[in-house]
């Protein structure tokens, strides 16, 4: 016991010298697994109850680094992220983005109708079809991790959870069975910062957050001078202003980084077609991880 306590607080004094990160709990969510396998199992990773806390946290301490999912191939876009990119323009950098290929099984007890199953809204819309098909008559509930998921089936005897499989172990459920669902599943995520990524010779891309006035046309100028300047934007997130009914802003990525003269260029120009253009810096694509 006391060895175990021992180890314990010298293994925590030795990691209270090294950056924290941040990611969305608890134990066995799929950003865990990206955060363990881009940090390595030593990292300082602090679970947060939410994509939000995990800003939160980033802004009180600027040398610790977030770990957010932003889209996911069949879900879509992460809107809890986006908004809080939105809300934290100026703030809040991207240092970096990963993606996880996302390995799903249904975790549940064995030998047990399935009347209701818990995942995350990403991996319920994911699996929307294949759930019609094997379970046509289980309700289906969203909630704000799929380790959040595995919890709530463990305390039901006639409730699954989709979730990592590695989560059956930490949560004491059974594997029902894989997932089949067939398409890729795919999520990406961003690594953020209080500071912009150093300077990198990779390949890159550059985020923006950009406030347009709500007049005819005001979308379709803003993006002339990136398809004149031949930059290319790989995502465009439009997003309502809370309070300003039909007024919105967009979260925009452009191919390569914000000094490179074409973007510099379209960016100047696009800058004075916008009500605000605010930069969330540029940040390498780093590789595709397994889960
Ligand atoms: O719930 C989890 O396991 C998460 O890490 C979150 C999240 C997401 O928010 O998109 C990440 C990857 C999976 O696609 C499902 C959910």
């Amino acid at each position: 016991m006391q060895t175990r306590h021992l180890s314990g607080s010298l293994i925590s004094r030795k990691k209270r010298g090294m950056p924290e990160i941040y990611y969305l709990g608890p134990e066995g969510t799929f950003s865990h697994i990206l955060a363990r396998k881009r940090f390595g199992r030593r990292a300082n990773l602090v679970a947060c109850p939410a994509i939000e806390a995990i800003y939160d946290r980033v802004r009180e301490n600027p040398s610790g680094l977030g770990l957010v999912p932003v889209e996911n191939s069949s879900g879509g876009t992460v809107y809890d992220s986006v908004d809080a990119m939105i809300r934290n323009a100026g703030k809040i950098f991207l240092r970096e983005e990963l993606s996880l290929d996302v390995r799903i099984a249904l975790l549940g007890h064995a030998g047990q109708e399935v009347t209701t199953i818990y995942s995350h809204f990403i991996q319920l819309k994911h699996h929307a079809e294949w759930l019609k098909q094997r379970y046509p008559k289980a309700r289906q509930r969203a909630v704000a991790s799929t380790a959040i998921a595995a919890q709530k089936a463990k305390a039901s005897p006639h409730a699954a959870a989709l979730a990592s499989p590695g989560a059956a172990e930490v949560y004491g459920l059974d594997v029902l069975e894989k997932s089949h669902a067939g398409s890729v599943n795919v999520t990406h995520f961003a690594i953020i910062g209080a500071s912009p990524a150093p300077e990198i010779d990779e390949v890159r891309k550059t985020a923006l957050i950009a406030a347009l006035p709500n007049s005819c046309g005001s979308l379709h100028q803003f993006l002339g001078p990136f398809a004149r300047l031949g930059v290319s934007l790989t995502r465009i997130v439009s997003r309502p202003v809370p309070g300003k009914p039909q007024t919105y802003v967009f979260f925009v990525e452009i191919e390569g980084g914000e000094h490179d003269p074409a973007a510099a260029k379209a960016l100047a120009r696009a800058r004075k077609l916008s009500e605000s253009l605010v930069s969330l810096g540029t940040f390498p694509v780093r590789g595709r991880f397994k889960s």
